[in-house]
C-alpha cells in the first residue's frame, strides 16, 4: 500500500510554493487535485489546479460520498475527491493532499494512518506580507484568511510535524525528510 501524506497550514504560508519545489524533485508523488466553489485565479487551469464547481455540483458531490473531506474556507467549498486518492494509496503511491485545517482534521479521522504536516509562518506579521505580496486577493478575502489563520496556527501542536517556513530550502527539506524517512 501507498501512503497519505497531508500539508496543512495557514493560506499564504507558502503551501503551494513548497509543493511546487517538492513534486518537481520527486515527480512519482501524485498531487490530489481538489474541487472547489471558488472562482479561478488568472492562471489557474480546471483539472489542473482545481476542479472548479458550481455550488450545487459540489452539494451533488457531497451527496455521493463522493468526498474524503471537504471544509468552507473563506466563503467558498472546498474538497478531496476520494476516488483518485483510493486509486493511487492501492497502486503504492505517495498520495498528497494541501488542504486547509478543518479538512486535515476529518482525514484524521477517516484516514488515521495519514501522516500530516502542519507548515507555520516564521510570524504572523510575515504571513500577511506573503498574502498581500501574492497580490492575487480581495481586501476581504485577505481579510478573512488573516482571520481563519489565528484560529489554525493555534491547533498547529494537534498535527504530527509542525515545519516553519522561513527559509524556503530548509524547509522543503524538512519536508522530503518527514515524507522519505
Ligand atoms: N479542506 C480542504 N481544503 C482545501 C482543499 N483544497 C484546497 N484547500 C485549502 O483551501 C484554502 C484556500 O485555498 P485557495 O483559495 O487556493 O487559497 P490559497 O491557499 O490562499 O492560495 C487553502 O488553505 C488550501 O489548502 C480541499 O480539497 N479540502
Ligand atoms: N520561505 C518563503 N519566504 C518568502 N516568501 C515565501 C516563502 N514561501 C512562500 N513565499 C511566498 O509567499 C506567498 C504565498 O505562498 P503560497 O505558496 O501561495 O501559499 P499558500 O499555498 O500556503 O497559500 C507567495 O507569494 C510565495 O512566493
Amino acid at each position: 500500500m501507498g501512503k497519505l501524506i497531508v500539508l496543512t497550514g495557514p493560506s499564504g504560508v507558502g503551501k503551494g510554493t513548497l509543493l511546487k519545489l517538492l513534486l518537481e524533485n520527486h515527480p512519482e508523488i501524485y498531487l490530489s487535485i481538489s474541487a472547489t466553489t471558488r472562482s479561478p485565479r488568472p492562471g489557474e487551469i480546471h483539472g489542473q489546479h482545481y476542479y472548479f464547481l458550481t455550488k450545487s455540483q459540489f452539494a451533488e458531490m457531497i451527496a455521493a460520498g463522493e468526498f474524503l473531506e471537504w471544509a468552507e474556507f473563506a466563503g467558498n467549498h472546498y474538497g478531496t475527491p476520494r476516488k483518485a486518492i483510493e486509486e493511487q494509496i492501492a497502486q503504492d503511491k505517495i498520495v498528497l493532499l494541501e488542504i486547509e485545517v478543518q479538512g486535515a482534521r476529518q482525514v484524521r479521522q477517516s484516514f488515521p494512518e495519514a501522516w500530516q504536516i502542519f507548515i507555520l509562518p516564521p510570524s504572523v506579521e510575515e504571513l500577511e506580507k506573503r498574502i498581500r505580496g501574492r497580490g492575487q486577493d480581495t481586501e476581504e478575502a485577505i481579510e478573512k484568511r488573516l482571520q481563519k489563520a489565528e484560529n489554525e496556527l493555534a491547533v498547529a501542536s494537534e498535527f504530527d510535524i509542525q515545519i516553519v517556513n522561513d527559509d524556503l530550502n530548509h524547509a522543503l527539506y524538512a519536508i522530503e525528510s518527514a515524507i522519505f524517512s
